[in-house]
């Protein structure tokens, strides 16, 4: 406990108190990171979350809240390094305060500061409209939409951190998952809750939302559009209903003394009783197993001459049966006992599996789905398999551990069996820690059980969000997705199967959807779950990149989509864009740029990754080619757009702006992606003709 607490203080040092309220009644508050109290329970510094401090974010002149003056207080240690005013109350104005007004420095010196390779918080500078948003009540959807760098991401973060102080109890037992694309992002991100004091939150991309699986690979455009629409759904259920057939044909059944015979009413009874329990696949096997194993006792007693049985009888010879070899592998094949990675292994190394189960699909599209079977080692899955695993699994249910922990689908005695040796195994490591407990005199202050749990890590010592983590039906408190606009309907069914109370934050925007499966509407993402019941906000300024930049991005927006506009950009570096040509420029520009300093990232079209990686890194020391936290940490990374998403680069030179635009269904958003990265400089190089309006801009030319 007090090392947990000890890690939040380290957390929040670093600029612990930001900002000074002075009020009419002339009073002042200082605001923080963190509330804290002195030994007599003073308040000497007040939580940003805390409804006092509303004012520091919201009050302006025209509405001053009470607040006469806000004060940010620039910090290096414990040492104030500077201090910013915002006079709010002008009628007591002074001239020489007037003179000095200066509202917007602490904001401006924040979004033009070098870029250091993470998100850091904003907490010192959130603008109104964002401060709405994070103070937005917990229950129910929220989608926030705004383009590139109008603080979707850092504001979903602080919106986490406002919903866990304000929430504490409810979101501590029930955990909150955050949602990015990739895990550079996650890598991006991840230091700006701690700094915020906030340290038990579950941070994932969807790729990794099934346990046991971290899924790397990414399917062809015209795959993955088709593995994560809708009809998915139905192939999903109906590969289940596959593993449940019925053979037409009756089944012999040979033992020592007799042979008995399933017939395709027997079976057909047995499958309809089953389904009719409504349970999920392996929980239904039971309902099944024991009507055909009633079926075959009669048919036994018939065979060894015994005319009418009793129950008792029935029951004896039943449990004989059960044990029998070739009963056993019978119903094994008649109803086996599944799991999600070999429903969907199964189905897609299968062209027979898949004519039955995506019989509603075209046979281009069935041929699609095709794949090898998993090589030795191979990690098989795709990004798009994930949420089929998932819908899989709520429709097989669980298989008992110990059976799964014995690795064969066993009669129902030996699970029995299992069972028991691992309850034996507990107790065994129970009665150990006992010992151990008395014979090092800690029995009175150590309890057994928790003793032999932490001995083992059992989950007694895990965090809410690594518990949340390992478990599949986890309900999470509230989920809040980041770049939301990729998800595809299937992933959409997993996220909200996460979520059943639907308290979340979803963030993205429309003009980025790169996924070919991802959404244009959200109305068409939300109705199905919330229809009408979802609220909408939106963020209109851009705090990432300057007018200049925005310039260029804003004249292929036209391509994307009719009627988009780009978001309005909080300031101007009087740095125009370059261009140059041809491709081979390249290595000696990224050397020139990466001499200002600071973060580079050179986007390239996914065809030319491979070798203008190379290119690069062996050209400019110490740069990175591919996504990963090098990517974040190298004065200069060549990354394709996919990886880019999300992030942000002082500077950023985007090749074959032309070649990004055609490569994709989704090219236009992609290419606007690429152009919004950057927070001081922009290049772009080229051989292939500039596409779009681009030509025609102020280009400063390079040659
Ligand atoms: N109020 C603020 N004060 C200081 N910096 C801010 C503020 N709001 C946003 N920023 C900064 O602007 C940049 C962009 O923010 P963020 O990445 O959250 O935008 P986004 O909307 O998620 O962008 P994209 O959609 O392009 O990924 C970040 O560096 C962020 O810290």
């Amino acid at each position: 406990m007090y090392a947990e607490r000890l890690a939040r203080l380290w957390a929040v040092e670093n600029s612990l108190c930001f900002g000074r309220l002075d009020n009419a009644d002339q009073t002042s508050l200082y605001i923080g990171r963190i509330g804290m109290a002195d030994d007599d329970q003073r308040r000497l510094l007040i939580d940003w979350r805390a409804p006092v401090a509303q004012p520091f974010y919201r009050a302006t002149p025209a509405v001053p809240m009470g607040v006469t003056r806000r004060r940010h207080l620039q910090t290096k240690g414990r040492t104030v390094i500077g201090v910013d005013d915002d006079l709010l109350d002008l009628d007591n104005l002074t001239d020489e305060a007037a003179a000095t007004l200066n509202g917007e420095a602490a904001l401006l010196a924040s979004v033009g500061a070098r870029r250091t390779g993470r998100m850091r918080d904003i907490v010192a500078t959130i603008q109104a409209e964002q401060d709405r948003i994070i103070r937005s009540d917990l229950n129910g959807v929220l989608v926030v939409q705004g383009g590139p760098g109008t603080g979707k991401t850092v504001v979903a973060l602080h919106r986490a951190a406002y919903l866990l102080y304000t929430h504490r109890e409810k979101l501590a037992r029930r955990g909150v998952l955050i949602l990015g694309p990739n895990l550079t992002f996650l890598r991006y991100i991840e230091q700006v809750l701690p700094s915020l004091g906030e340290t038990d939150v579950l941070l994932s991309t969807v790729a990794e939302l099934y346990p046991g699986i971290t899924a790397t690979r990414r399917d062809r455009p015209e795959v993955a559009a088709l593995k994560g629409g809708e009809r998915m759904a139905q192939v999903v259920a109906r590969a289940v209903r596959e593993r449940q057939r019925v053979p037409r044909k009756p089944i012999d059944i040979k033992l020592d003394r007799y042979t008995l015979r399933l017939d395709g009413r027997t079976l057909d009874a047995a499958r309809n009783r089953a389904s009719r329990a409504r349970r999920t696949h392996n929980e239904a096997r039971a309902v099944f197993v024991r009507h055909l194993l009633n079926a075959l006792a009669r048919q036994a007693a018939k065979q060894l001459g015994k005319g009418m049985i009793d129950d008792d009888e029935l029951a004896d010879l039943r449990e004989d049966l059960r044990t029998e070899q070739p009963v056993k592998a019978a119903l094994n094949r008649l109803w086996p006992y599944t799991t999600p990675q070999q429903l969907l292994i199964g189905l897609f190394t299968s062209r027979e599996r898949l004519d039955y189960a995506a019989a509603d699909l075209d046979p281009a599209e069935r041929e699609l789905l095709l794949r090898e079977p998993p090589r030795k080692g191979e990690n098989w899955w795709t990004e798009s398999d994930v949420a089929l695993l998932d819908e899989a699994a709520e429709l097989l249910g669980d298989i008992d551990p110990a059976v799964l922990r014995a690795g064969a689908w066993m009669a129902e005695e030996e699970q029995a069996a299992a069972r028991n040796a691992a309850q034996e195994e507990d107790q065994a490591h129970l009665a150990y820690a006992k010992e151990v407990l008395e014979l090092t005199g800690l029995s009175d202050i150590m309890d057994a059980e928790k003793f032999a749990a932490r001995h083992l890590g059992d989950e007694f010592y895990l965090t809410t969000a690594e518990r949340a983590a390992g478990d599949r039906t986890w309900a999470f408190g509230h989920v809040i997705v980041d770049e939301a606009q990729e998800l595809s309907p299937m992933d959409w069914r997993m996220v909200m199967r996460r979520c059943p109370s639907r308290s979340m934050t979803i963030v993205g925007d429309l003009a980025q959807t790169a996924s070919p499966a991802g959404a244009r509407s959200w109305g068409r993402v939300l109705d199905p779950y919330v229809a009408g019941r979802w609220r909408a906000e939106s963020l209109t300024m851009n705090y990432r990149t300057p007018t200049e930049l925005m310039a260029v991005a804003a004249a292929v927006l036209p391509l994307v989509g009719p009627g988009l506009t780009a978001p309005d950009s909080v300031r101007e570096t009087g740095v125009r864009p370059w261009a140059a040509s041809p491709v081979e420029a390249l290595v000696p520009l990224v050397k020139t740029e990466a001499a200002e300093g600071g973060r580079l990232a050179v986007i390239v079209p996914e065809s030319l990754a491979g070798e203008l990686g190379e290119a690069v890194t062996s050209g400019v020391p110490g740069a990175v080619a591919g996504p990963g936290p090098a990517a974040l940490d190298a004065p200069a990374a060549v990354l394709t757009v996919a990886d880019a998403k999300g992030l942000e680069f002082d500077t950023v030179i985007v090749v074959e702006p032309a070649l990004i635009l055609r490569e994709s269904p989704r090219g236009p958003s992609d290419l606007y992606v690429a152009l919004t990265r950057a927070t001081q400089r922009l290049g772009v190089v080229h051989t292939t003709p500039l596409p779009g309006e681009l030509p025609g801009l102020e280009w400063e030319r390079i040659t």
